[in-house]
């Protein structure tokens, strides 16, 4: 973990990224091919030297990223990183950067690749020192370029691309619900949208809140409508060719959510053939 945070930390140190220093020989892991995503073959939680997974998350804004990272992440033991909520966390804070981010985050653009870049070191090495090992990360990369300065530090195991239509995903964005105490989010939106071109209809019941958290909702401000589909046509542009990036390395799962939270875990886990490593954990329990 050191050493990619030492390589990430010099990959942005340099005001032109075109002249950055990675230092391969410094990376978690050693090089491999990229695994076969087949059930056989594909170990899905810790591989034969210990490694913890090294999993991206990838899918538009509202798609579920951060709920099915964060689910997976218990389940599997590993760090659940998502950069939106480093910047989140940076937007809470006073000073200029906060004021710059909250301009940016506003307008629904990317943050540049150097501040995320920061943010994100910082994040590895706080979690180094608390013995972290592994990570989902959500969130990043978002661009080529940010996906190439990940590959150059570490190499990651799996890339799992969510998936919706996106008349769901603007009606997720505008439902969703945080509790300003615990952190957790809710979606009071209840969707019902026709399938097109043959694809099924998909159905989301409303995510609501416990009672403790109902009077502590808030909504984020970069969820109002434009904004959404700002974000949404900055996703297209940006984030989009990340995936073909991931594609062609044979490293990306795509994965259509067939509905809600309900529907939808049971079918992820499966499609990482996590079903019966979820079983043991329970009955563990
Ligand atoms: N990897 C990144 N690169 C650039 N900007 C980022 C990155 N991750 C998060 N951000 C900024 O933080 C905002 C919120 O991120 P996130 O919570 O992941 O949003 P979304 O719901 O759009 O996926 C983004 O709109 C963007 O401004």
């Amino acid at each position: 973990m050191a050493a990619l945070i030492r390589a990430l930390r010099s990959s942005s140190s340099s005001s032109s990224f075109t002249n950055y220093v990675i230092r391969r020989s410094l990376s978690t892991s050693a090089s491999t091919a990229a695994p076969p995503l087949s059930s056989e073959t594909f170990t899905p939680f810790v591989d034969t030297k210990g490694k913890h997974v090294q999993w991206v998350f990838l899918g538009c804004p509202g798609v579920g990223k951060g709920t099915f990272a964060s689910r997976l992440s218990t389940l599997l033991g590993v760090p659940h990183i998502a950069t939106g909520d480093l910047v989140r966390e940076e937007l809470s804070a006073t000073g200029p950067l906060s004021k710059q981010l909250t301009e940016i985050v506003n307008q629904g653009k990317l943050v540049s690749d150097e501040i995320i870049i920061s943010l994100l070191s910082k994040r590895l090495e706080t979690g180094e020192a608390k013995g972290e090992s592994g990570f989902i990360l959500d969130g990043f990369p978002r661009t080529v370029r940010q996906a190439e300065i990940l590959d150059d530090v570490t190499d990651i195991d799996l890339v799992v691309n969510l998936k919706l239509p996106e008349t769901v995903l603007v009606e997720k964005c505008l439902g969703r619900r945080i509790c300003s105490q615990c952190g957790k989010n809710f979606n009071v939106a209840s969707i019902n949208v026709k399938g097109e071109n043959g694809n099924p209809d998909i159905s989301m019941d409303p995510l609501l809140p416990p009672p403790q958290c109902v009077s502590k909702l808030i909504t984020r401000s970069d969820d109002a409508e434009a904004i959404v589909r700002e974000r949404l046509r900055v996703y297209y542009e940006k984030s989009q060719p990340v995936e073909e990036f991931y594609r062609s390395q044979g490293k990306l799962m795509e994965f259509n959510l067939p509905g809600g939270l309900p529907e939808s875990w049971p079918k992820l886990l499966e499609a990482l053939n996590l079903d019966e490593y979820e079983d043991k954990q329970s009955a563990a329990v």
